[in-house]
Parts: structure tokens; sequence; C-alpha cells
């Protein structure tokens, strides 16, 4: 599995105990993030992630932020990325099995940096259930 990761100033410390983790998982990372706390745009760091979701280079794309909403907005103007804000197990779940979700987008200023890497592990646990929930996926884009 493949993953790319991106985050600003605010998810700087959390995006590297998640790449620690995922590395222990034996899962191989892109990190398209910033790696200092200096401040910075989010826009810049999300489309690098989001094109490798939507070229299919990655499996699926982690984005981190302050409050995760400005990184969610960015990936989800990228044609079939689902990206989903969560902030606890029970979102991350609900994204992954009824919208299908390819990207997670994580809070770093609202959720607890274990609890982030306890999502980030659901996230990749979580099968999508297909049925009714494809259906309504498949009518996300414009157009459709
Ligand atoms: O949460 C964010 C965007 O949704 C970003 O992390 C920004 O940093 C946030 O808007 C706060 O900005 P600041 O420059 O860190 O004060």
């Amino acid at each position: 599995m493949k993953i790319a990761i991106g985050n600003d100033h605010a998810g700087t410390a959390y995006k590297f105990a998640i790449v620690e983790m995922l590395k222990t998982m034996g899962i191989e990372v892109i990190n398209c993030g910033t790696d200092v706390s200096d401040s910075v745009d989010y826009p810049d760091f999300v489309h690098p992630v989001a094109s490798a979701v939507e070229e299919g280079k990655v499996d699926y794309g982690i984005l981190i932020c302050g409050s995760g909403n400005g990184v969610a907005m960015t990936a989800n103007k990228h044609a079939n990325v689902r990206a989903g804000l969560c902030w606890t197990k029970e979102l991350v779940e609900l994204t992954r099995s009824h919208n299908n979700a390819n990207v997670l987008c994580l809070p770093a200023r609202f959720t607890a940096k274990e609890q982030a890497l306890e999502m980030v592990k659901t996230f990749l646990e979580t099968e999508f259930e297909g049925g009714r929930h494809q259906r309504r996926v498949d009518k996300i884009p414009l157009g459709c």
C-alpha cells in the first residue's frame, strides 16, 4: 500500500507521528507536507496529495491542518477525490464504509495525537460497504 500525506504548519508534529506509525506497518509513504512549523498556505501542500490520489499514484491520502476544513475543501476540488473530515473513530468508520473516502482529513488543533493515530488505523482497516452507498457515491460528481 502507498499513501501520500500532506500538512501545513499546524499539522507537522502529527504528520511525523503518523508517518512513523505507517512505516512500522510496512506502508510506503510519500511526504508532501511541510516539515517545519513556519507558517505556510495549506493548498500548496494539499494539491500534490490530492493529485496523487486522483491519478491513482497512491491508494489513499492523509491531510492535516488546524481545523481540517481547509485541507478537506481543497482536496475535494479534485476529481475522484472523496476527502472526509473526521474527529472521532466513528466518523472515520462512516466516511470509509458509507462514503468510500480515499482521503482522511484530520484537525490537529482539535484532536489528541493518540486519537489521530487511532483514526488513521481505523481508516485503513475499514472497508467500503457498497450497495446503496455505491449508488450515492456515484452521484457525487457534477454532471451525474
Ligand atoms: O486550519 C487550517 C485551515 O483550515 C490551517 O491550519 C490554518 O493554519 C488555520 O486557518 C489557522 O491559521 P494560522 O495561520 O495558523 O493562524
